[in-house]
């Protein structure tokens, strides 16, 4: 595959039929080190790092980099779906929009509000953005299991971190009329969070036939400020890949 740097004969056999795509390649790699089986690097390409290893039930599974936004995003899925990839889980981070969404906690999409412009070469702007939702109750079930504070709802996926997340604390103070305020109205249209790929992930789902879904960690209370908590990043990615890994060990 052009961009991912790896291909069919790769992937040994059976082969992953199933993977975990993270936007920062760091990400990617812990899951593979910390979290699976013989996981081994299987190309580093245009900072896309891609592992494969096995789940602890024995199950191949590739751990991949999205890159950050949409549109790497779209080349990545296209590419794994060629390759035989069928369930995606995005284990990413983002934003809390409602003030009983805390930092450290998870947020479980079951839909996307998609204001991304790549989404609209793959399907019309009205197309649904839905989780799959036996893979969603999966990441339900496993965070309650692990007993992690999660919550399950709607997701705002937008093109740009600064102005699309209404942060004017950047080299732009400057926000386009139609942004200033997002927030505020996302909150009392109930969206729990901003994010950069899953709505373009979950309508690619929908036309291509794939199952996907998707967990983040929050490290950003847009009530409180617009800056990222560095300090509790961490965990609040550890709880979001735990939860991604039990649930893709309970796939069918
Ligand atoms: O942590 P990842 O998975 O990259 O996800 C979030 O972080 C990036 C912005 O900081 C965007 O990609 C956004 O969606
Ligand atoms: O606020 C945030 C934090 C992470 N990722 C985002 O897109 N937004």
């Amino acid at each position: 595959m052009y961009h991912l740097g790896f291909g069919q004969d790769d992937l040994g056999s059976p082969p992953p039929t199933l993977a975990l795509l993270s936007g920062d390649p760091q990400r990617a790699s812990q899951i593979a080190q910390d979290y699976l089986q013989e996981g081994r690097l299987l190309s580093e390409n245009r900072g896309l790092k891609s592992y494969l290893g096995k789940l602890s039930n024995n199950r191949p599974i590739l751990s991949a980099t999205s890159g950050m936004g949409a549109p790497s995003l779209s080349i990545v899925v296209n590419e794994l779906v060629q390759l035989g990839i069928e369930t995606i889980i995005r284990v990413g981070t983002c934003g809390s929009i409602q003030e009983y969404v805390p930092v450290g906690s998870i947020v479980i999409t079951r839909a996307a509000l998609c204001r991304q412009g790549a989404a609209n070469d793959i399907a019309p702007i009205e197309y649904p953005a839905a989780a799959d939702p036996f893979l969603t109750v999966r990441l339900v079930e496993a965070a309650r299991e692990l007993g992690i504070e999660h919550y399950l709802g709607i997701t705002a996926s937008v093109d740009t971190f600064y102005e699309g997340q209404e942060r004017t604390d950047s080299a732009n103070p400057y926000l386009i009329r139609r942004l200033q305020g997002i927030t505020r109205e996302y909150r009392r249209l109930n969206v729990l969070n901003y994010e950069m790929e899953c709505g373009t992930l979950l309508k690619m789902a929908g036309v291509y036939g794939f199952a996907a879904a998707c967990v983040c960690g929050v490290v950003a209370q847009r009530t409180a400020g617009e800056g990222v908590i560095v300090g509790e990043k961490e965990v609040a990615v550890q709880r979001a890949i735990a939860v991604a890994i039990r649930a893709a060990e309970n796939v069918d």
